[in-house]
């Protein structure tokens, strides 16, 4: 892995905006202005703040990731990530345990409507939250084996698919690399710098570490976002990756 300039390391971070309403967001927008990080917004904020809180950061400039998992039958998908590319953004998801078909049709909505939008987004999968440890994935959803065969087998379908990439965890680069090329995208949640509160998630690891196994964007929240001050909690975790 060679060396990141400042705003490289920045590009690879998406910022978890998770807030309860737009006002809260943006005030975070402003302590991070200036660093070109991605901006990531999830149900929390989108269900509250909706289309125009994502216009307002692609009008500003930002790249967005709308980080709305989608998991329905394919028809509603294909409608939903047919709605979501006339807002503009960079990058979507859907949950790859919708199936081979959900996934399609996600790209079948995109496509109808890219023509309207002039921007094509990109489509991605869940594998398995981060936040699902072993146990969780073999004694409560029901899964059988190692996290990293089923993450695997999801990445496999999402390539089949024709996405560009998964949602998992940064332990899992590695192996969804060799398994579906270097190109297709792994965008990593469960980054804790060191020391940092582990919360809810399960499969971690720390920026650094992250960023060698190979992974092309990190999702990071609660360590900025619940930070005293996150313009410098960001700022320290860009100084980790250069
Ligand atoms: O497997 C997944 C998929 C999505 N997320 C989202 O990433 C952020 C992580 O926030 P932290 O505060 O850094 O834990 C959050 O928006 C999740 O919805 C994920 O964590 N794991």
């Amino acid at each position: 892995m060679g060396k990141l300039t400042r705003e490289e390391a920045a590009g690879r971070i998406m910022v978890a905006l998770d807030y309860p309403e737009a006002a809260a967001a943006e005030a975070l927008l402003s302590a991070l202005q200036g660093i070109p990080c991605y901006m990531k917004v999830g149900m929390q904020l989108f269900y509250t703040a909706g289309p125009a809180f994502v216009a307002g950061l692609k009008e500003r400039g930002y790249n967005v990731f709308l980080d709305l998992k989608m998991h329905d039958i394919p028809n509603t998908v294909k409608g939903g990530a047919n709605s979501i590319t006339k807002l503009g953004v960079d990058l979507f998801n859907v949950h790859a345990a919708g199936g081979l078909r959900m996934m399609e049709a996600a790209l079948e909505g995109v496509d109808a409507a890219v023509s309207s939008s002039g921007v094509k987004p990109a489509v991605i999968a869940v594998t398995q939250l981060t936040s699902t440890s072993q146990s969780v994935l073999n004694d409560e959803i029901g899964i059988t084996g190692p996290t990293e065969d089923a993450v695997i087998r999801y990445a496999r379908l999402a390539k089949r698919a024709g996405l560009g990439g998964v949602v998992a965890s940064p332990q899992e680069v590695q192996m969804i690399k060799a398994a579906c090329g270097s190109t297709f995208k792994t965008v990593t949640p469960g980054i804790r710098p060191a020391g940092a509160d582990v919360g809810d998630q399960s499969r971690i690891m720390t920026p650094r570490e992250a960023l060698m196994q190979g992974t092309d964007y990190m999702v990071i929240g609660r360590p900025i976002t619940a930070a005293a001050d996150p313009r410098s909690a960001l700022e320290s975790i860009i100084e980790e990756l250069i």
